[in-house]
C-alpha cells in the first residue's frame, strides 16, 4: 500500500491559509483530500467553510499545536487512516494540515517524520507557508515563528497581491520578495489572488514519493539557489549591518530583524564521505545546533556505497531515516548540503566537517570517483 502524502499548510495569523484552502478543494484535482485543521480560539468559520468541500475533516480543538502536536496529531491521523482502511470514509488520497498561525510547523514536521505508525501509512509531501503580501513584512520583523514558518518552507504563497496597487506598496512587495528569497532561495515563490491557484504547483514537493521512478532530488534540494543567495548575501564583512539597505526602498533597515539571523547556503564535498564520521557530525550538530538548524537538506556520496546517494532530510533536531536512492539524478556525484540556519555561520558548520573529517581521507579511497 502506498503512504499517503500530507502537505503542512502554514502562515501567519489571518495570512490566508483559510481562504487559499477552501479555494483548492473546491478543485476537481483535490476531491480526494482529506482537511486536518487545529484551530486556535473560537475561529469556528473555518470549520464551515472546509466542511462544505470535503467530508474528511478532522478538528484538532485542543489549542496551539505548539504544545499538544504529537498525542493529538498522532491520534488524529491513526483514526483518520483506521476510518479510511474501515471505509467509513472514502478512500482519501491526500492530505492537508492547516496549522494555527502562531504555530512553529516543526513540531508538526517531527511528528510525521518520526512516528513509526504515522510514517507508515503517510509521508510528508511538503510545506506551503502563505504570506501576506500586506503585512508579511511587519510580521517577519515580529515574530520568529514567521520567519520560521518561510524557512521551512517547500512552497511560498503570496497572497493579498490584489492590494498592491500604489507604487510604493508595489516597492514593498519587492522587498518582501527578496527577503523570502534569502530566508529561503530554494521554495518557489507563488501568488494567489483570493485563494486561486493551481493545485499541482502545490503539491507534490516532496522527495519520498514512491510512484516517481527517478525521484525528482534535485528539484528538492535545488542547491543552485543557494548558491545565488550565496553571491549576494553572504559576504559578511559587514556584521551588524542591513543587507538590503544599498536597495534603497527598505524601509525597515533600523529594524533588529528576526530574519537577519538566519542563513541560507549549500555546501559541496567533492570527496565521498565517511559514513561515520557523517553520523558523528550530524549527530554533534544536533546537540549543540539543533534548535538553529531551520532546515537541512542533502544528497550525499557514501565512500563506500558510492553508486546509490543518499538522502538526508532535517528539521531542527530531527532528521527523517536516510533514504538512499538507486542511482545518481545526475552525472554530478559530490555531496551537496543545503542549510537554512538560525545564528549558524557557514564557516562553523565548514570548520566542524574538516574537524571531524566528514570527508574520507585520500589513501582511504580511490581517486577518479566519477564526476
Ligand atoms: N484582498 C484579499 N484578501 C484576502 C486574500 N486572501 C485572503 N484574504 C482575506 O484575508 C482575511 C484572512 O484570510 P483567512 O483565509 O481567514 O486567513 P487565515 O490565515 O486562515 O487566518 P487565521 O485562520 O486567522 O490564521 C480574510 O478576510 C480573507 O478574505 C487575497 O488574496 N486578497
Amino acid at each position: 500500500m502506498s503512504s499517503i502524502p500530507v502537505s503542512v499548510l502554514t502562515g501567519f495569523l489571518g495570512s490566508g491559509k483559510t481562504t487559499l484552502l477552501s479555494k483548492l478543494l473546491r478543485h476537481p484535482g483535490m476531491a480526494d483530500t482529506a482537511v486536518v485543521i487545529n484551530e486556535f480560539g473560537e475561529v469556528g468559520l473555518d470549520h464551515l467553510l472546509v466542511e462544505k468541500s470535503s467530508e474528511n475533516m478532522v478538528e484538532l480543538n485542543s489549542g496551539c499545536l505548539c504544545c499538544t502536536v504529537r498525542g493529538d496529531l498522532v491520534t488524529t491521523l491513526r483514526d483518520l487512516h483506521i476510518k479510511r482502511a474501515k471505509q467509513e470514509i472514502s478512500s482519501f488520497k491526500r492530505l492537508v494540515i492547516e496549522t494555527t498561525g502562531l504555530a512553529d510547523p516543526a513540531p508538526i514536521l517531527h511528528t510525521l517524520m518520526t512516528d513509526p505508525m504515522l510514517a507508515s501509512y503517510y509521508r510528508l509531501d511538503g510545506v506551503i507557508t502563505v504570506v501576506d503580501a500586506v503585512n508579511g513584512e511587519a510580521t517577519l520583523d515580529n515574530h520568529m515563528e514567521a520567519v520560521k514558518q518561510a524557512a521551512v518552507a517547500d512552497r511560498l504563497v503570496l497572497t493579498k497581491t490584489d492590494l498592491v496597487k500604489d507604487p510604493a506598496s508595489a516597492r514593498d512587495l519587492e522587498a518582501l520578495e527578496r527577503r523570502l528569497a534569502q530566508l529561503n532561495p530554494a521554495a518557489p515563490r507563488l501568488r494567489a489572488v483570493q485563494g486561486e491557484i493551481e493545485p499541482e504547483v502545490l503539491f507534490n514537493a516532496g522527495l519520498y514519493d514512491p510512484t516517481l521512478k527517478t525521484p525528482d532530488v534535485l528539484r528538492w534540494l535545488k542547491e543552485e539557489a543557494y548558491a545565488d543567495s550565496h553571491a549576494h548575501h553572504d559576504h559578511d564583512h559587514d556584521h551588524g549591518h542591513d543587507h538590503h539597505h544599498h536597495h534603497g526602498h527598505d524601509h525597515h533597515h533600523d529594524v533588529n530583524r528576526h530574519d537577519d539571523h538566519v542563513r541560507a547556503f549549500c555546501i559541496v564535498l567533492d570527496r565521498p564521505i565517511d559514513a561515520m564520521a557523517f553520523s558523528l557530525f550530524i549527530e554533534m550538530l544536533i546537540a549543540t545546533r539543533g534548535e538553529n538548524l531551520l532546515r537541512v537538506k542533502g544528497i550525499l556520496n557514501i565512500a563506500d556505497r558510492p553508486d546509490q546517494p543518499a538522502v538526508i532530510h532535517g528539521v531542527q533536531h530531527v532528521f527523517h531515516p536516510v533514504a538512499w536512492l538507486e542511482a545518481w539524478p545526475s552525472e554530478d556525484r559530490r555531496s551537496r548540503l543545503v542549510f537554512i540556519t538560525r545564528d549558524v555561520p557557514e564557516d562553523d558548520i565548514r570548520q566542524l566537517i574538516r574537524a571531524l573529517q566528514v570527508e574520507a581521507q585520500p589513501q582511504d579511497v580511490p581517486q577518479g570517483t566519477p564526476a
